[in-house]
């Protein structure tokens, strides 16, 4: 039988090649193999045929030692491996990459066969062992054996040793006659190389086809995008920026930027490599908003180009958007009226805290104006543009609430909307979620609550897929946090994550100075310029201890607008002592100890115009048993029949005081006014009582 003899340098490349030549020939051919790691033939060899795995191994003295008289010698030619090469194809032009080798030739050798391949887009720095300085990049190719690559590197190409090439198998079928046309041997080699070369065309498809997916999105984007290497040439010009600018993109890529754009302070805005930065520019007769930033990797310089106008009325519609869905913030910090020293403190104090991030607890008694500070952070922060929802945590019943919050999915539990829902908190992504009366939630959310400042991601009820949401959380109670922690009502750890910035609204009695401002303000608010308050009047409005706070003063307002006569607010029009909210400390002893003051949610008997406030409740009633929303202008509508109708001032007023006494819950939006259960038990009393009713 034909026999060859193989000799290497190391191990891993007898096995590699010794696997080649037995693949190709070996049902012809008998192959030895002897690597001068472990060990040459003792004796020389005789009349062989020797195949040198390099050329440069003809010169190594035991090599030569090795072969005696009668021999015939080829030195292999060798081609690079191509398996795992493909890899490379996937990294972005310019990739560093270090190319470790067991020489610079080696290395010069395996880089120039990859570049002929077509993979010449990264940036190779050859290191072998001599030059063992390794850069500091993320990839690196090396051989399978070689085992000192530093800990930074992230990933590894492994490369096992070059094959022979096609010119030195050629020489060895020669050798052997098995070139014959038809052999199944050349057949065979043949096979294998369109195999390895098939691989390599593929990876090349995947890399053309990722490239050209990102050039459709690049080019499917409403904004103009440029992107210039370090030397200032245009590696990106997209087709937005080609409408903008007025250039064709392929006019654009590859040449200077400042030979592309005749703006030259937009050009030097561009390659200003300081900070991210936006600027607006007038190109022609459009107006630009231009965002910079640097690349980290190769220094390139990115700007995106956004249409002002187009953003602008974008901009407005999203408002638009947000507005129909009631997701916006009413108030702004102009409209915190007051002077006084602890506002004027607590207002400074907001918009400092406002401009970061973080959460902020806002506590105060009830009426101080939690929402209203809630609202104005919303409106000074980054995230004005955002939405904002708010959620009340004592109006909602629990389970209702969480998967308001969290949303759900399909099926998650009986009675589930088909198709699932998006919580609150999804929606409110990009803005901001007030949570009202934290303090009135259950252990269980409270617990649900935490994980989503912790990890900033939610679950929907009945899903799997965990939501990354970008919500800034601002949390309003007005219950003594603290003791609900020592009684183990409250999370201690929730408490904190709340209370990273916090904001304590003072009490109206601690700020009377400010009444007289606050009544000319909701005097002008409800459109009653043309009614006059009596000095007298105000300075007994100061005295007062207002412990419903500034809800409670505009309550007030609204009815002493509504009683009084000829447009003159007298003493006489301020309501019943018994009207006013009482200090909680004096009516209550436990549990409620927690809070500030009473409760909204106190149902208190009826002082004040008891027919009318049972009138007005029972019509609430029958328009929600019609299926209809009770509306101000519905329930005026229903008091025409009665013996005094009322106005829709009157209403709002009642329907106020119906609310401090814990009937009736006013809600945002579609809901409407509902009946609280104490207003429901209230009515069916009532009716019982008069069944005619
Ligand atoms: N400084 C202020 N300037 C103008 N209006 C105010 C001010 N403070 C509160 N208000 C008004 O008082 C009413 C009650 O305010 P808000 O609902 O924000 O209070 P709250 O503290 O959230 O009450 P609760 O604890 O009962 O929910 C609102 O109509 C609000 O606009």
């Amino acid at each position: 039988m034909n026999s060859l003899v193989l000799l290497t340098g190391s191990t891993i490349t007898r096995t590699v090649l010794h696997r080649q030549l037995e693949e190709i020939i070996g049902d012809y051919v008998g192959i030895t193999s002897f690597s001068i790691e472990e060990g040459l033939p003792e004796n020389p060899l005789e009349n062989q045929f020797i195949v040198l795995s390099h050329k440069l191994a003809e010169t190594i003295p035991s090599i030569q030692q090795c072969i005696g008289p009668g021999c015939k010698v080829i030195s292999g030619k060798r081609i690079i491996n191509y398996e795992n090469i493909d890899k490379l194809l996937c990294y972005p032009t310019g990739t560093s990459i270090m190319f470790i080798n067991d020489s610079l030739e080696t290395c010069m050798e395996t880089i120039e066969s990859l570049q002929e391949l077509g993979i010449n887009h990264l940036h190779y720095i050859p290191c072998y062992p001599g030059n063992l300085q390794f850069p500091k990049v993320d990839i690196a190719v090396a051989p399978s054996n070689f085992h000192q690559i530093p800990p930074y590197v992230k990933e590894v190409i492994r490369i096992n040793p070059r094959l022979l090439d096609i010119s030195t198998i050629i020489q060895i079928l020669d050798h052997f006659h098995l070139t014959e046309p038809g052999n199944v041997v050349s057949q065979r080699y043949m096979r294998k190389i369109i195999q390895l070369s098939k691989r390599l065309v593929d990876a090349m498809q995947k890399a053309n086809d990722s490239n050209h997916h990102l050039h459709q999105v690049l080019n499917g984007v409403n904004d103009g995008i440029l992107s210039v290497n370090k030397a200032g040439y245009i590696t990106v010009f997209n087709e937005e920026l080609g409408h903008l600018l007025n250039v064709k993109p392929e006019r654009a890529i590859g040449k200077k930027l400042l030979h592309v754009l005749d703006n030259p302070e937009l050009v030097a805005f561009i390659q200003n490599t300081d900070k991210e930065e936006d600027r607006w520019f007038s190109l022609g007769q459009i107006e630009v908003v231009v965002h910079r930033f640097q690349l980290d990797t190769d220094q390139s310089s990115v700007a995106t180009f956004k249409n002002a106008r187009k953003t602008i009325e974008l901009e407005k519609r999203l408002q638009l958007e947000l507005q129909k869905k009631g997701y916006i913030a009413k108030h702004t910090m102009a409209d915190i009226v007051g002077q006084s020293g602890p506002l004027v403190a607590i207002k400074e104090k907001t918009m400092k805290l406002a401009k970061t991030e973080l959460p902020i607890l806002i506590e105060g008694e009830s009426g101080t104006g939690k929402e209203l500070f809630a609202s104005a952070i919303h409106n000074c922060s980054q995230r004005s543009k955002g939405p904002f929802l708010a959620v009340n945590f004592s109006a909602i019943s629990e389970d209702l609430l969480e998967s308001e919050l969290f949303g759900y999915e399909d099926g998650a539990f009986t009675g589930a909307k088909k198709g699932g829902k998006v919580g609150l908190f999804e929606q409110a992504n990009g803005g901001t979620i007030f949570l009202d009366e934290i303090g009135d939630t259950s252990l269980k959310l409270q617990a649900r609550l935490l994980r989503v400042l912790q990890e900033k991601e939610i679950m929907r009820i009945g899903g799997s897929k965990i939501i990354p949401i970008d919500v800034r959380i601002v949390a309003a109670t007005n219950k003594d946090l603290l003791t609900m922690i020592s009684l183990g009502k409250f999370r201690e750890d929730l408490y904190h994550r709340l209370k990273v910035l916090f904001l304590h609204l003072p009490v109206l009695r601690e700020r009377s100075d400010d009444i007289p401002l606050l009544i000319e303000s909701f005097m002008k608010r409800s459109g009653a310029e043309q009614i006059r308050i009596m000095p007298d009047v105000i300075e007994q409005l100061k005295a007062m201890p207002w412990y419903g706070n500034v809800r409670e003063l505009k309550n007030t307002i609204d009815y002493m607008q509504a009683v009084c006569d000829g447009n003159v607010i007298r003493l006489s029009d301020i309501p019943n002592k018994n009207s006013f909210q009482e200090s909680l400390r004096s009516v209550q002893s436990t549990p409620a100890a927690t809070e500030y003051s009473a409760p909204a949610s106190l149902p208190a008997p009826f002082t004040f115009e008891d027919e009318e406030l049972l009138s007005l409740l029972d019509a609430l009633y029958a328009i929600r048993e019609s299926g209809q929303i009770p509306n101000r202008k519905r329930l005026v509508d229903l008091s025409q029949t009665w013996r005094k109708p009322l106005t829709e001032q009157q209403v709002r007023y009642r329907l106020n005081l119906l609310e401090q006494r814990g009937y009736i819950q006013k809600n945002r939006g579609r809901i409407g006014t509902t009946l609280t259960p104490s207003g429901v038990a209230k009515i069916l009393a009532n009716r019982a009582k008069k069944p005619g009713m």
